[in-house]
């Protein structure tokens, strides 16, 4: 018994020795990555970077994603309590969508989020309750066939109460995978991102979502906390709106500079073959190989992980030391990029093994890994 319970604590204390081992050189590999490619970014070097930023006109800068990505990653930490890693809110979901706000916020939970909540259509509600335990789900948003006219006005007032009773808690909302376009629905949404804007709170606003703002650009023009995460129709409509010209795929990073510029001080994620992520000042890009397969979803998985990685680029910013050179970096920015690497080295992953099936579950059951592999946890 003696001997066995020695043996236990033995190999206790070699699992606890490891235990250190991984935990200082994970600790270790983040501070040399801090001074390599921060805290050493001398003034001098940061002149030559501008001056080839400048020389390579025409071109993105490719983003050192991964780098970003466990930079802006928080530590795990006993001290912590629940809420700390983020809480996150998805407005969306309605009769016919219910898996768009589902992926977005089931993702933001995988990477590491501590609580997400779906806002939706009592309908929707059930059917998302149903996918998962683990999201808290608001049945609280109504479409017109469901409404009589003369009930509107007290209708959208409770809605917008409801949410409000929890806005200033969410560290970041997510407004439109799954939202449909229901004129009274999206009138709702409409004072929800006034409300949110009001309290400060960071937007990703995507699918649905941009259909709205790119009617009325006013909602989020000039909030530098907005991030519109276009696909290629919704980016087709924004340009055409904004710019009032047709996309120009031989420059586009100058029109996306205009663009976000155009719209004031928003940050846009243009998804493609590269992303492309520009706050009107700077353009980045991120390429990192992804998967071939187009199944529908993968835009609703990166909207919920750029939701999370903006609101940890947030925090570690806010506790950065100010001198640090990411923390000139717009979190913005660091979001859309950490949350486009994370998407699609997942993406990557899942179609290494499921191929030509791939579909978005398999992808959201890789973001544990691919975390994991960039960014171990201990
Ligand atoms: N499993 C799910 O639940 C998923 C749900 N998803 C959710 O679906 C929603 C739409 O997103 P999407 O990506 O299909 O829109 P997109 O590529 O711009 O349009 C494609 C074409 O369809 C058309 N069209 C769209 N909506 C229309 C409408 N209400 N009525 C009429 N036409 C409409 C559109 O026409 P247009 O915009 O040019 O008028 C274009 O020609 C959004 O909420 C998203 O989150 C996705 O995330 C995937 C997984
Ligand atoms: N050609 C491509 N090659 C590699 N990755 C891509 C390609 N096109 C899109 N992606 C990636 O897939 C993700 C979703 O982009 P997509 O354009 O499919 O969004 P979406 O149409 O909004 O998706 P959803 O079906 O969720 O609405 C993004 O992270 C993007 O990087
Ligand atoms: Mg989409």
């Amino acid at each position: 018994m003696f001997v066995k319970h020695g043996m236990n604590s033995q190999f206790a204390l070699l699992g606890s020795a490891k235990h250190c081992m991984l935990a200082s050189s994970a600790v270790l590999r983040r501070q040399q990555f801090l001074i390599r490619t921060l805290g050493g970014y001398s003034d001098q070097t940061h002149l030559k970077r501008m001056q080839q930023t400048k020389a390579m006109s025409g071109t993105a800068l490719e983003a050192d994603a991964e780098n970003i990505l466990r930079a802006i990653t928080p530590n795990l930490d006993s001290s912590k309590h629940k809420g700390q890693a983020g809480k996150i809110a998805v407005i969306g979901g309605c009769r016919e969508y219910t898996g768009a706000p589902y992926f977005a916020a089931i993702s933001a939970l995988k990477i590491g989020a501590d609580l997400s909540h779906v806002f939706c259509t009592k309908d929707a509600a059930s059917v998302i309750k149903s996918y998962s335990p683990e999201l808290i789900v608001h049945p609280i948003l109504e479409e017109s066939y469901s409404v009589r006219d003369e009930d509107k006005p007290s209708i959208s007032g409770k809605v917008l109460a409801e949410v409000d009773k929890w806005m200033e808690r969410f560290d970041c909302l997510v407004v439109g995978p799954g939202l449909g376009r229901d004129p009274f629905l999206l009138d709702c949404v409409r004072e929800i991102l006034k409300h949110a804007r009001q309290s400060n709170v960071p937007i990703v606003i995507d699918g649905d979502g941009l259909f709205l703002v790119t009617d009325s650009l006013g909602l989020v023009s000039g909030y530098p906390l907005a991030v519109l995460t276009p696909n290629i129709n919704e980016y087709k409509r924004l340009v055409e709106k904004v710019l009032n010209c047709k996309v120009d795929d031989h420059d586009a990073h100058e029109q996306l500079l205009s663009l976000a510029k155009g719209i004031g001080s928003v940050t846009i994620l243009r998804k493609g073959k590269s992303d492309l992520i520009s706050d009107g000042e700077t353009v980045k890009s991120v390429s990192i190989y992804g998967s071939p397969r187009r199944c529908g979803g993968q835009g609703d998985i990166l909207s919920g992980s750029v939701a999370v990685f903006l609101s940890w680029a947030r925090q570690h910013l806010s506790a950065a030391e100010g001198d640090l050179p990411i923390s000139k970096i717009n979190p913005t920015i660091l979001g859309c990029i950490a949350g486009s690497a994370l998407m699609r080295k997942a993406a990557s992953l899942a179609f290494q093994n499921k191929k030509r099936s791939t579909l978005t579950s398999d992808i959201i059951e890789c973001l544990g890994q691919s975390l994991e592999d960039i960014c171990p946890a201990i």
